[in-house]
């Protein structure tokens, strides 16, 4: 069986020790397959789910020709072209009461939008336009045949797929499985991950500070952003730097769950087993990112009972605070779509925007700085928010983007354009 390491370093352009952002990202998702296991739930439970198989419309949508406007049923051929039209009022056709005659020749009747298109008819003229003189109905010249109309299944059609299988349910899919009366879908079970923090100077909330010790926040981010992605969150707390417990804790992560995300210890410091640890447990590429924050993360399998045994894939990232939350939206954000089976997997979208700050920028790494987007004169401008250092969570409060700066890109003057990622593109 091919190791992972062994399928990562064959690919090309591995470098362990400066893989660009962009490729450390398709590796991941090259070896991630989606989880298995399908589950029905009410049409509501369904939000924020991956579908897990086609949702196939029963009915066409709409399900009969009607009316788009308030306004007056006619025939378009007793229309004339260069005059106004006199027309007869024979009724009225209401949405869910139909007009039940035909419309003949000369003949008109009053139509409300969504009322099914009466017999005969074929096009409506909005009543803003037309004047009524007693029974008589006044088109003037210049309408088109079909307007104002919808035709039964324009929308969705009788037997043909409405929502494709790996779609994550919006609002608007939500409606369109309501649209066809449908009450329950397939979606995909929810991605299990096990979460927990590693450091000895880590501290709970409820105790109070010691010296040189910190509060945990890592988990708190993570937490948040892992339930926006609608995972099953196992929270397994804060583990102490010593290899008993931190094994205890991998070895009961991989027990039950799909993923595995550890913050601290995988730089280079004397108390960092954990990097050990993982090699000893699964199989481990530790990687050093060309970029910053978030430079040293490692992502592996742990499998602790063998590599015939499940396991979990796991995701190391680095302790600082922002470093956290930075790898997490540009690795750990897409491998959960891929794993929760979302298809097709798209990049997040970056645009550009002026930059009104100068930014220092190291050579050959892509950086990811904490902007507040605004706009100037129809313009959108960007701005950093002040200290940027990895430890400086303020700094991803406090932004509404990142500012990408490209590993071949150098230092950014005031006024140079650069893309920026949304965050709440993001999580
Ligand atoms: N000699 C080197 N030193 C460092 C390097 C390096 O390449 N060579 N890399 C730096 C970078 S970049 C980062 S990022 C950090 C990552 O180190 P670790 O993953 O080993 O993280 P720790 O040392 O455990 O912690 C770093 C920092 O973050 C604070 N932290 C940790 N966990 C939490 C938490 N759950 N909540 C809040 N804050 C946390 C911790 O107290 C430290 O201040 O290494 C650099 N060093
Ligand atoms: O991962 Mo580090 O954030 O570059 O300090």
């Amino acid at each position: 069986m091919t190791s992972l390491l062994q399928t990562l370093s064959c690919a090309d352009d591995y470098d362990p020790n400066s893989l660009h952002v962009d490729r450390a990202r398709e590796l991941i998702l090259d070896l991630l397959p989606p989880v298995t296991g399908h589950e029905r739930v009410f049409v509501r439970q369904a939000l924020d789910r991956v579908l897990a198989a086609d949702v196939i419309s029963p009915i066409d949508v709409p399900s009969h020709d009607n009316s788009a406007m308030d306004g007056w049923a006619v025939r378009f051929d007793d229309l004339a072209a260069e005059v106004e039209t006199r027309l007869r009022n024979i009724g009225t056709a209401f949405a869910g009461r139909a007009f039940d005659g035909k419309v003949g020749a000369g003949e008109t009747v009053r139509i409300m939008t969504g009322a099914i298109l009466p017999q005969g008819v074929d096009c409506v003229v909005v009543q803003e336009v037309v004047r009524v003189e007693g029974d008589a109905v006044i088109i003037p010249p210049g309408q088109r045949r079909e307007q104002n109309t919808r035709r039964a299944g324009e929308d969705l059609q009788a037997g043909r797929p409405a929502i494709p299988a790996g779609k994550k349910l919006r609002p608007a899919e939500i409606g369109i499985i309501a649209s066809l009366g449908i009450g329950e879908v397939s979606v995909r079970r929810r991605v299990r991950v096990a979460l927990f923090s590693t450091g000895d100077e880590l501290c709970s909330i409820g105790t109070p500070l010691a010296p040189g010790a910190v509060y945990d926040s890592n988990r708190y981010t993570l937490w948040g952003m892992l339930t926006r992605l609608n995972c099953e969150v196992i929270d397994m707390g804060v583990v102490k730097d010593d290899p008993a417990s931190l094994e205890a804790a991998f070895r009961e992560a991989a027990g039950c769950a799909d993923a595995i995300i550890t913050s601290g210890g995988v730089s280079v410091g004397e108390a960092d087993f954990i990097k050990q640890l993982m090699t000893q447990l699964g199989e481990v590429a530790f990687w050093k990112i060309a970029m910053k924050p978030g430079r040293p993360m490692a992502f592996g399998r742990i499998q602790p009972d063998g590599p015939e045994r499940p396991g979990a894939w796991l995701f190391g990232l680095p302790g600082n605070p922002v470093a956290v939350m930075v790898t997490f939206y540009q690795f750990v954000l897409p491998a959960i779509q891929k794993l929760a089976g979302v298809d097709p997997l798209k990049p997040v979208p970056a645009f550009p925007a002026r930059c009104t700050e100068e930014m220092k920028k190291g050579r050959g790494r892509t950086e990811f700085q904490r902007g507040i987007l605004f706009q100037e004169n129809g313009e959108w401008c960007v701005r950093p928010t002040g200290a940027q250092g990895s430890g400086v969570l303020r700094s991803m409060a406090e932004a509404d983007c990142f500012i990408v700066l490209e590993a071949g890109r150098d230092k950014v003057g005031a006024g140079d354009t650069v893309n920026v990622q949304l965050m709440n593109g993001l999580v």
